[in-house]
């Protein structure tokens, strides 16, 4: 029996975990292609594709689902190359871009009524790069937005969902400029403050006596993360969505010259409302889950800096013969107090060492 063929061009974070998450399709073969020698060369060592193309064409011309998945610029070009080739007759062209209208325009532009294209675009990756950071199960219970055009048959786009299940995302249609708007406020703008913030740290003139980045705290930290992202991938992105973000930065503006002006005109309550504001919008976000890890339980406590204070925190636990599954520190700082927090297999678990805790007279509490 003839084996099916998923073809992914560009093999580095999220083709490679797409390609991975593909190999839950039986009866199919993942062939890729990536400009990167090494890159190949990793993607089959690792068991990411089963063969690796020599050409985007040779792959093309075979494949049943052809899966673009490199930076925006070079999905754009390789719609270029793709028209070029003879395709079969019933085969699927998606994307990964993180933009959709220029590349579904170019699609238009440059591939004939018979191919089909849907754009699409997992809402989930990470600040690293490569196929080394490829896992299978990156998007599961992510958003997955697709875009089919109006006369895209609903046959091909419940095609294309199934080739999208193993990688157990929710897939949900939008139009192209609808998209671009949605993941210019929702990412594209925050990787743009990110990296701003970084900046402004950088050129703080306290920045050269005191090493800013050494003394900065958790806050900074998480909200600077995604400023690690690879830059020639961002510059696509963001030249890619150039109108909305104009838009954005003008919304920004506002927002931040009311706070600025609020601080000058010493408004005490406007202050108030601007942070208040803010976190019962984002208490309300909802909690993301991660399916196939194994939900926890996770139980916070107060803890000071004192010699063998976690494990001391651990045996009370660990006496009891409850099973803790994992533990993080948060913020401990030298004679400063930080939080423990500690994972549990069930809330029954959970439960019985806040009761545990408490009565050892830590300060205990638990993030709903
Ligand atoms: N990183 C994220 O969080 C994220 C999330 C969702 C979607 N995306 C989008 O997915 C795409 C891939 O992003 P990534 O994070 O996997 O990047 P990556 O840098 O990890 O991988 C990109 C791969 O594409 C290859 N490549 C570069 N130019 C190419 C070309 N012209 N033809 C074929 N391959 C080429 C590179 O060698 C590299 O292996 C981008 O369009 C990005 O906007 C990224
Ligand atoms: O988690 C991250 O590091 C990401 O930046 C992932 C992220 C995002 O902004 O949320 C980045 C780009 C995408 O197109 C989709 C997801």
């Amino acid at each position: 029996m003839r084996k099916n063929k998923i073809f992914v061009v560009g093999l580095g974070l999220i083709g490679g975990s797409l390609a991975k998450a593909f190999h839950e399709h039986s009866n199919t073969t993942i062939t890729g292609f990536d400009p990167d020698q090494a890159t190949c060369k990793k993607a089959l060592e690792l068991g990411v594709v089963d063969t690796i193309e020599r050409s985007v064409g040779e792959g093309a011309a075979e494949a049943d689902l052809i899966l673009l998945a490199a930076p925006v610029s070079g999905i754009i070009k390789l719609l270029d190359e793709l028209a070029a080739i003879t395709l079969k007759p019933d085969v699927i062209v998606t994307d990964t871009g993180s933009t959709k209208k220029g590349i579904r325009d170019q699609a238009r532009h440059v591939l004939g009524p018979e191919v089909c294209y849907i754009g699409g675009h997992p809402m989930a990756g990470s600040h690293k790069s490569g196929v080394m950071a490829a896992k299978a199960d990156l998007f599961e219970n992510a958003f997955y937005f697709i875009t089919p055009e109006k006369n895209t048959p609903s046959e091909q786009v419940e095609r294309l969902k199934g080739w999208l299940v193993p990688t157990r995302a929710k897939v949900m249609a939008i139009d192209p400029e609808s998209h671009d708007e949605v993941v210019g406020v929702i990412s594209h703008f925050p990787h743009i403050v990110a990296a701003g913030l970084v900046h402004q740290l950088h050129l703080n003139p306290m920045n050269q006596a005191l090493d800013l980045p050494r003394l900065a705290a958790g806050g900074f930290r998480d909200i600077t993360r995604i400023a690690s992202s690879d830059p020639t991938l961002w510059q696509d992105i963001i030249m890619n969505n150039k109108a909305v973000l104009i838009k954005l930065f003008e919304d920004w503006d506002k927002v931040m010259t009311h706070v600025k002006d609020s601080l000058l005109a010493q408004d005490v309550e406007a202050i108030f409302q601007f942070f208040q504001k803010a976190k019962m919008a984002r208490d309300q976000f909802p909690i993301k889950k991660r399916g196939v890890l194994p939900p926890s339980y996770d139980l916070y406590l107060d803890i000071t800096d004192r010699p063998n204070e976690i494990s001391r925190v651990t045996g009370i636990i660990g006496q009891a013969g409850i099973t803790i599954i994992n533990i993080n520190v948060i913020e401990l700082r030298e004679n400063v107090s930080g939080v423990l927090r500690i994972f549990f297999q069930s809330d029954k678990s959970r439960d019985e060492a806040m009761a545990l805790l408490k009565a050892h007279h830590y300060n205990t509490y638990v993030d709903e």
